[in-house]
């Protein structure tokens, strides 16, 4: 029969799968023809440990052994380098470590079609045009626009393993839209739907960001609920029309966003008003006050109120939804986006009239 020295160099040869170097041995025990062993991998409950299982026992065997028992043990901090302990647990992704200094800002609505994507959109190119790092997640999974709106024609790409957002108007965006071909609609469900909200977290390389806006699916349903209690705990801005409809739902949707653990920054009131180039009379064609409901009921603060219009063609700066800096949509946009930056920073807050 072999001896435990033996039975040591023998394994020798054996590889812990993650740090490609010898597994370690705790404990040897040879009674006749049955060899039991306790070894330690870095990583226990793997599909690759039972290839280590399988080559041990080939081993012994060959060695003589008639029966293996075979136990694993996880090995201990002290007996890896930290480089090791870093391959093994390669940790929180940096956008959701408790170092990370992104201000996360989700864009939610009690209805769909209120303007919440053009309002996200449009809310990260104003900030980016302050002069602040943004990102875009397009997390309304199933009805992805960003994309179209801000016209973005290149697709993400990969680089030493990490996605790299395509970028327009200075702001990074990641959206199911991408890996969508020919605008066929996606049906990940449950699982597959958190796994992929996860990897545009962790798999994308967003570089240094002071805001990532998060463009959520509409409603209070199940898609809407699971989608918010997968995100990291973000600031919410509500958008809703000024039809007491569509508040009444948007509180509804606030309200869901605070059993998340969500804090409601603030309201933006979309589609407030038609406004005539020709005589300048304002038509309050969807009613009003719903924005200042919303902020009784949510005891929040209003960012700004913005009428119905579409961005100026002519303009370079601006694309099919995103209004130009000058435009005087642009201007009420760089208004709300500095009341968010007031609001985060907890600087005085001034109310929008
Ligand atoms: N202020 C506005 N003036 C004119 N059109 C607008 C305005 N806001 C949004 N729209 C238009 O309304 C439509 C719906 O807007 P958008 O897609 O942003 O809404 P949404 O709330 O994100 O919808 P959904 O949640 O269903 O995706 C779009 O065609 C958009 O261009």
């Amino acid at each position: 029969m072999v001896s435990k020295e033996q039975v040591m160099e023998l394994i020798k040869s054996v590889e812990d799968p993650i740090l490609h170097k010898s597994v370690l041995v705790h404990e040897v025990k040879i009674k006749g023809s049955h060899i039991s062993l306790k070894v330690a991998l870095s990583k226990t409950g793997t599909s690759e440990q039972l290839e280590v299982q399988q080559q041990i026992v080939k081993l012994l065997k060959e060695a003589g052994a008639e029966t293996v028992g075979l136990r694993f043990d996880s090995l201990s901090e002290e007996e890896m380098t930290s480089d090791e302990a870093k391959k093994v647990n390669p940790g929180t992704p940096p956008l959701l470590s408790s170092e990370c200094q992104t201000t996360f800002l989700a864009i939610a609505s009690g209805k769909g079609g209120v303007g919440k994507s053009t309002v996200s959109s449009n809310l990260a190119v104003a900030l980016s045009r302050l002069g602040y790092k943004v990102g875009l997640i397009d997390a309304d999974i199933y009805g992805f626009s960003i994309p179209d709106m801000m016209e973005i024609k290149t697709r993400p790409e990969i680089i030493d393993n990490k996605i790299i957002p395509p970028e327009r108007f200075g702001v990074k965006v990641m959206s199911m839209a991408f890996f969508s071909e020919d605008n066929s609609p996606v049906i990940w469900r449950g699982p597959m739907l958190g796994k992929m909200l996860n990897s545009f977290f962790s798999e994308v390389n967003w570089g240094e960001l002071d805001f990532l806006l998060l463009d959520l699916p509409p409603g209070t349903g199940d898609i809407a609920l699971d989608v918010h209690s997968m995100l990291p705990s973000s600031k919410e801005i509500i958008v809703t029309t000024p039809h007491p409809t569509a508040a009444l739902v948007a509180v509804r949707a606030g309200k869901m966003a605070q059993t998340a653990n969500h804090e409601i920054l603030g309201v933006i009131e979309n589609m407030s008003y038609f406004e005539s180039k020709e005589t300048g009379k304002k038509e309050y064609i969807f009613g009003r006050g719903g924005g200042e409901r919303i902020v009784q009921e949510l005891k929040t603060d209003l960012f700004g109120k913005l009428p119905l219009a579409q961005p100026d063609e002519e303009d370079p700066d601006t694309a099919r939804s995103i209004y130009g800096a000058d435009h005087p949509i642009g201007k009420i946009y760089e208004g709300i986006a500095n009341s968010v930056i007031a609001k985060v920073k907890k600087e005085q807050f001034v109310e929008v009239k």
